[in-house]
């Protein structure tokens, strides 16, 4: 599991430290773990030229500091001060003091082996400063380096609300920060490196699962299982129009580990053609036979209202997509406020300005609004509606009701595609029918569906949502 603690965590556990220490010990701590960064990414050591961009913080002492080692170890190094009479005196004069020479010529930044971003690191707040804002776009003669952060990228949240350095690998202190695991953020920071300096810190409440945490969660049957204990999932979804979906959620739900699947909706002659081995009932949530966890609303079209309520009133987890979102936005979150069980929200961004909308009875924001400020409008989407909310898009954000938010990292762009959201859905509802609770089910979904999109995609063409649905099962067994 990564974790990322915020701003405010970190500073709180460092000043614990500090109390402890000598001065300066936790500056060259990051130092040492940055220069050895560095290091490794140089060809040769000695002789490479390397720029420090240097801000007027910590963030610009640790660079001026690990400028110091590298050229102590042979290498020319110049720093670029941005505000040059506030650079960090101690780092200014080590580098000085090792060799290291400051510049005034911006051009240095494409001439240079290797940039070390010092501009600003979790004291940052807004995109890059005019005097920082043309490095972003110039052109680069070697591998970015971000310091803890890469200049212009919101620590706490991703946002990048103006100019901000995509670098090629972010070494971070102490810590992942959520920034770094969230797009647009997650876009700048390039590899990410974790270097050690001690800090104790809370749990986190921004997580993100790895390869053997999947591992951990995905349900396994027993001897003693039968396909009640593995778990009921029932498919809400499809109509006449969009029979398709309801097809597709099938899919991924065959492929999520319930136990059986069971149909509800127009659309059961197409399923059953397709998957033979789906139960079938007529009629909608309210008469279906024993189901551990509904999915309501992919493709569902005009039926979506009705489907909605009796899924929700029954006593089981529920999963609303699509159509149900809709549903839902309209009848605000009043309709959940009477459930027992958890409810799982799947919206994409436009699902999401609605949901916003059905919640505050303002206009619905622009979906782009939203993209851009995803962990944020996660947490504020599942603390209106009392539910789990799964943001789809670039870094799925889960979040739940406590605050807790879990955030996807095998995220490609190839599952933008018509209908990869359906077969999500049915996966989710069916890890939700084995047992998972919502977080662990919607992050654990998540993660198995990039992973499919990636195996399908591969060696790297486009492919169609039913692909995500087949590649499942080498998703869940490889599980990277
Ligand atoms: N925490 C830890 O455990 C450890 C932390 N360490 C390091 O310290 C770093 C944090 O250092 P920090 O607190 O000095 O803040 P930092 O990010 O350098 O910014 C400082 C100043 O920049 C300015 N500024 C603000 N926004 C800006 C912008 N957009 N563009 C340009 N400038 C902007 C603003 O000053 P202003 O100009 O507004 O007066 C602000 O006060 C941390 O990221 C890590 O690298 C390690 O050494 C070891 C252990
Ligand atoms: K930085």
């Amino acid at each position: 599991m990564r974790h990322a603690h915020s701003v405010e965590q970190v500073r709180t556990a460092e000043a614990a430290l500090m109390a402890r220490l000598p001065d300066g010990t936790l500056m060259q701590r990051a130092a040492a773990g940055l220069a050895a960064t560095c290091a490794r990414l140089l060809p040769r050591v000695y002789g490479s030229r390397v720029l420090v961009l240097a801000g007027s913080g910590d963030n610009g002492g640790d660079a001026l500091y690990a400028g110091a080692r590298l050229a102590r170890r042979g290498s020319t190094v110049h720093a670029l001060l941005l505000a040059p009479d506030r650079a960090h005196p101690g780092g200014l004069a080590d580098l000085l003091a090792a060799g290291g020479r400051v510049t005034a010529d911006p051009t240095e930044f494409t001439r240079a082996d290797l940039v070390l971003d010092g501009i600003v690191g979790i004291g940052g707040r807004g995109g890059l400063r005019p005097e920082a804002a043309p490095y972003a776009a110039m052109e680069r003669g070697g591998p970015v380096v971000a310091v803890d952060v890469p200049s212009g990228v919101d620590p706490d949240t991703g946002e990048v609300p103006g100019a901000a350095l995509r670098a090629d690998v972010t070494v971070c202190f102490g810590t992942y920060k959520p920034g770094l695991l969230i797009d647009p953020g997650a876009s700048h920071t390039g590899a990410l490196h974790l270097v050690g300096i001690g800090l104790t810190l809370p749990p986190a409440s921004v997580t993100s699962l790895q390869d053997e945490d999947l591992a951990a969660l995905l349900p396994v049957p027993g001897t003693e299982s039968d396909k009640y204990r593995r778990g009921v999932v029932g498919i809400a979804a499809g109509s006449a129009r969009y029979p398709g979906a309801a097809v597709l959620s099938v899919a991924g739900a065959l492929r999520g580990g319930a136990g059986a699947v069971r149909y509800v909706g127009t659309a059961a002659e197409e399923v059953v053609r397709r998957f033979p081995e789906t139960l079938v009932t007529e009629g909608g949530p309210a008469g279906a036979g024993r189901v551990q966890a509904w999915v309501v609303g992919p493709g569902s079209g005009d039926g979506a209202e009705q489907a909605l309520r009796e899924a929700l009133a029954a006593e089981v987890p529920v999963l609303v997509d699509a159509d149900g979102l809709t549903e839902l936005a309209r009848l605000g979150p009043d309709a959940l406020r009477e459930r027992t069980a958890p409810t799982l929200l799947t919206p994409h961004t436009g699902e999401a300005a609605r949901l916003l909308a059905g919640a505050t009875g303002d206009a619905p924001p622009p979906a782009e609004e939203l993209a851009a400020a995803r962990l944020v409008t996660a947490r504020r989407l599942a603390a209106a509606y009392r539910a789990t909310v799964l943001l789809k898009g670039s870094t799925t954000v889960i979040a739940d009701p406590s605050g807790e938010v879990r955030v996807n990292p095998t995220g490609t762009s190839w599952l933008a595609t018509a209908g990869s959201g359906d077969v999500l859905s049915g996966l989710a509802g069916s890890l939700l029918a084995a047992g998972l609770p919502p977080l662990d089910a919607a992050s654990a979904a998540a993660y198995l569906h990039g992973l499919a999109g990636r195996h399908a995609a591969e060696p790297g063409h486009p492919i169609a949502a039913l692909d995500i649905a087949t590649a499942l099962p080498t998703a869940w067994r490889h599980r990277r």
